[in-house]
């Protein structure tokens, strides 16, 4: 019997394992010093391997709430938890998260090989260590032979593949990335979308989304939320039940086409719940 019991023990302990989530937004709230209420409380949990988008007219709190994801924007009530515990508890649990924002932000006097390498200078990571996991992030976003480069030697497109690249560095298991392809001219963006989804699946990340395009949204995502603004809040989480790959076909597919429908029409409600600010304005 007892090793039947401790079995199940175990096995028990590993379901609960695996269903920590990887953050756990609960009851999240934020007021800016000046009384501004940029997001009600919200509840939200990023589970383990899933591609979560954030979604919503402007000032609607998306980059609010990735701000708090990072740890960078604290909540003024309510709790976050990363991997079940504090943030300061992420790297004795042996998890990281990387952040990716629109602007690629190189420096521009150093060569693609330095601005990837950062992140492992800034942890002292040995020299020979820190340029053999360049050489692997270049090549995993197709960069390979760029190293010597300047930023202002590549096209936009390369710029926030390097920044990919530098976010994967240090092998993150979560990526939160605001608003990433947005400047990019839709062929860019697309090809992008499909890389990020093969590195995604590839490395088992968890991700997290922001974007204000319905068609990178339903491409991308497991699941989707749709936020309303004035105040800032979710309006509704649409799961993306489409099946995998995703790929150029899927774009054209009628199962796409009505996703973003739904999404659009989802979106739409949402706008219309939101304040009358809410296009653009701010405070
Ligand atoms: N530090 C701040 N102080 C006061 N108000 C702020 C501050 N930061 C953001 N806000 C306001 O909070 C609201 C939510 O901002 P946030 O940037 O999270 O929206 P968003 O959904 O990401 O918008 P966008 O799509 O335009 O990027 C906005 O009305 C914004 O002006």
């Amino acid at each position: 019997m007892a090793p039947l019991a401790l079995s199940r023990k175990v096995e028990n302990d590993m379901a609960l394992a695996q269903e920590t989530p990887v953050i756990d937004v609960r009851a999240a709230e934020k007021t800016f010093p000046n009384g501004f209420r940029g997001l009600e409380p919200v509840d939200l949990r990023v589970e383990p391997g899933e591609f979560l988008t954030l979604i919503g007219p402007s000032g609607c709190g998306k980059s609010t709430l990735l701000g708090m994801m990072t740890n960078l924007l604290k909540p003024s009530a309510g709790e976050m938890r990363w991997w079940g515990g504090s943030f300061d508890q992420t790297g004795t649990a042996g998890k990281s998260l990387s952040i990716v924002f629109q602007d690629a932000t190189l420096m521009p006097w150093a060569t693609i090989q330095a601005n990837v390498r950062l992140p492992l200078d800034l942890a002292k990571t040995p020299r020979k260590e820190a340029d053999e996991r360049v050489r692997q992030a270049l090549e995993k976003v197709g960069l390979a032979g760029f190293e010597d480069r300047l930023p202002r030697q590549l096209s936009g497109g390369m710029r926030m593949r390097v920044s990919i690249a530098r976010s994967l560095v240090t092998e993150p298991n979560l990526l939160l990335m605001d608003e990433p392809f947005g400047a990019l001219d839709e062929f860019t963006r697309n090809k992008l979308d499909s890389d990020l989804l093969d590195l995604w699946r590839e490395k088992g990340l968890s991700i997290v989304f922001v974007t204000h395009s319905i068609y990178e949204a339903v491409f991308l995502s497991t699941r989707v939320v749709v936020m309303a603004a004035r105040p800032g809040r979710i309006s509704k989480v649409i799961d993306i039940d489409a099946p995998w790959p995703r790929d150029e076909a899927f774009r054209g597919s009628p199962r796409f086409a009505a996703l973003c429908a739904e999404l659009s029409k989802e979106l739409r409600e949402a706008s219309e719940k939101s304040g009358t600010m809410a296009q653009g304005a701010k405070p």
